[in-house]
């Protein structure tokens, strides 16, 4: 992966940090990297609050060290602050000299102590969470008015945004507190508590963007601390926040001609047409060349669509000779049958294959049926179908199935996970809930054929189609339908090229990042 990419793109698990910080600490050291953590905390509530009385809820390791310095540079700015430990840190470490140079009070790490303050800075555990936090920490998180984290909330897992807590996880990760788990077992008696701020260093974690960490962290701060980039390329990180400058789509040129913007085909079957005037559509509205329709006898009943589509009436296997026709859309409005008709023939003509809908219902507990496909665009039903339920880590369980397919999969979703053979992965928050509307999918389907008949490698065509659809639906004002999708497809494609070109130069100054738009950081 090109380092710009590490730089601008990369979100490190926690497992990746800690290999981070092992570089870190023959360079920079762990220290000097607290102490600028901690002060980047301050600065943020400074920014972003009225003084007010603060509790520092400090854990035993670097988390915990994180916040002694943030209450020390509070109090220096003559903020009152007092802090409550969980536990001491281990002797002779960086955060028991961050505890040591903090002088303001002490008081009991209690429920009572964090009712008492206006503003609690939950530094507890951070990249070390390693499994759910006991009730005792978790009642006194509930009882906070305002909470901001450092880092990450202490009860949210920094590789998959999973809620920890008290082994309730499945009932409470979706949708915050709820008094009716699934398995009607009784729930803690607090309520999970929401975050007015996170404040993360380096780049912002997989659990910031993932569900339900997205919803939990309130404002996503990422501070600059002066993490070499070497040591955040030394852990090779795989997962990547999608936006444009991660792939690069391709503008107009003066020269082009349909053929080099691209030829996407689509088979077509009886029963549903919608689905696949949908796709169509979408690889229209977004910079297709030429979007020609393979209907053989049902032909008619395209004919009537929109005058800019080719309608082919002739046997695929003829509309196969044409090697100028090298992407093919096979699954949106197709049954089971149309599929068995249709995929292996593109297959077998080596054909770069997108398969959604029909075809991804037709390889249900048989994913091997797709073998040669270039992309599949599952949702979780359709995941689960084909590969099995992919529990609490969805990253993990799309990189699997990218593996052993051999094709990108793009597990669609608020937050869509576009997964490589290769193990890359990009997680996609630029979208919006007015996507979760019928065709919409079949929508995207059109949208990557257009990126792919441009020429982009496969992953790069899925991020980028997926980037776009996003951008699509939030600008395609309230309550739109799929078909409303379409006229904001050239310009979010657009966009896309804006962005790509405005992205930070080299040497503009550290790490910079984006998260889900809850919050633009850019170094000072
Ligand atoms: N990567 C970076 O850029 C930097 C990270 N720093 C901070 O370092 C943090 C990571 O520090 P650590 O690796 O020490 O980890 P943490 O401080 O997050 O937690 C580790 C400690 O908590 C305990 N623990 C974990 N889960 C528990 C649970 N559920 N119940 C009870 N105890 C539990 C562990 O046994 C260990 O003692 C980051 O989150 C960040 O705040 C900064 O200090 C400096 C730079
Ligand atoms: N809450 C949401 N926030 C953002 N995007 C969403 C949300 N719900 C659905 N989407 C997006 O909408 C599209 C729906 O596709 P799909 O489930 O295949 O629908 P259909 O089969 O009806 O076309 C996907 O791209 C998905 O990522
Ligand atoms: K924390």
């Amino acid at each position: 992966m090109a380092m710009s990419a590490i730089r601008d793109f990369s979100l490190p698990t926690p497992a990746q940090c800690s290999v981070m910080d092992d570089e870190a600490r023959a360079t920079v050291g762990i220290g000097t990297l607290m102490e600028r953590a901690g002060w980047a905390v301050a600065r943020e509530i400074r920014k972003q609050f009225r003084p007010c009385r603060v509790l520092v809820l400090c854990g035993p390791g670097n988390n915990g060290g994180d916040g002694y310095c943030a209450a020390r540079h509070l109090e220096r700015a003559g903020w009152p602050v007092s802090v409550a430990a969980l536990a001491p840190p281990r002797p002779q470490s960086e955060a028991a000299a961050a505890a040591s140079r903090f002088r303001g009070p002490h008081v009991p790490f209690t429920a009572e102590s964090a009712r008492r303050a206006d503003l609690v800075v939950d530094a507890v555990f951070g990249a070390g969470l390693s499994r759910a936090p006991s009730s005792d920490v978790m009642e006194v998180l509930s009882a906070s008015r305002m909470l901001v984290a450092v880092d990450m909330p202490s009860f949210i897992d920094g590789t998959t945004g999973e809620v920890l807590c008290d082994g309730s996880h499945d009932a409470l990760s979706g949708d915050g507190p709820s008094r009716d788990g699934p398995s009607g077992d009784a729930l803690p008696d607090y309520a999970l508590p929401d975050y007015t701020l996170t404040v993360t260093f380096v780049r912002p974690k997989p659990g910031h963007v993932l569900p339900a960490g997205r919803r939990k962290c309130g404002t996503v701060v990422c501070a600059d601390i002066g993490m070499p980039l070497s040591c955040l390329e030394a852990a090779r990180p795989d997962i990547f926040l999608n936006a444009p400058g991660l792939w690069h789509v391709p503008a107009m040129s003066p020269e082009d001609h349909k053929y080099t913007r691209g030829v996407v085909s689509l088979c077509a079957g009886a029963v549903m047409p919608g689905a696949t005037r949908l796709a169509a559509a979408g690889a229209r509205a977004s910079g297709a060349g030429l979007v020609r329709i393979s209907a053989g006898e049902n032909a008619c009943a395209y004919r009537l669509g929109a005058p800019g589509l080719v309608i082919d009436d002739a046997p695929l296997a003829t509309l196969l000779e044409d090697v100028r026709r090298k992407v093919w859309l096979c699954g949106p409005g197709l049954t089971g049958a149309e599929v068995e008709a249709s995929l292996p023939l593109l297959l077998d003509a080596g054909r770069i294959v997108l398969a959604d809908a029909g075809a991804l219902g037709w390889a249900a507990g048989n994913p091997g049926r797709l073998a040669g496909v270039a992309v599949v665009t599952p949702h979780i039903g359709e995941f689960t179908r084909l590969f099995g339920a992919p529990g609490a880590d969805r990253v993990c369980a799309a990189r699997r199935a990218a593996r052993e397919l051999d094709a990108v999969v793009v597990l669609k979703g608020s937050v869509s996970i576009v997964a490589a053979p290769d193990g890359r992965v990009a997680l996609n928050d630029h979208a919006s809930p007015a996507l979760a509307t019928a065709g919409s999918g079949d929508t995207l389907a059109g949208v990557i054929g257009t990126m792919l008949a441009a020429g982009m490698p496969r992953w790069e065509a899925a991020c980028a189609g997926v980037w776009i659809h996003g951008e699509a639906g939030r600008n395609a004002g309230d309550w739109p339908i799929a078909e409303d999708l379409d006229r904001c497809l050239g310009a979010a494609r657009a966009e896309a090229i804006r962005r790509d070109a405005a992205t930070v130069e080299p040497g503009a100054g550290g790490l910079a990042c984006e998260t889900q738009d809850l919050a633009v950081k850019r170094p000072a």
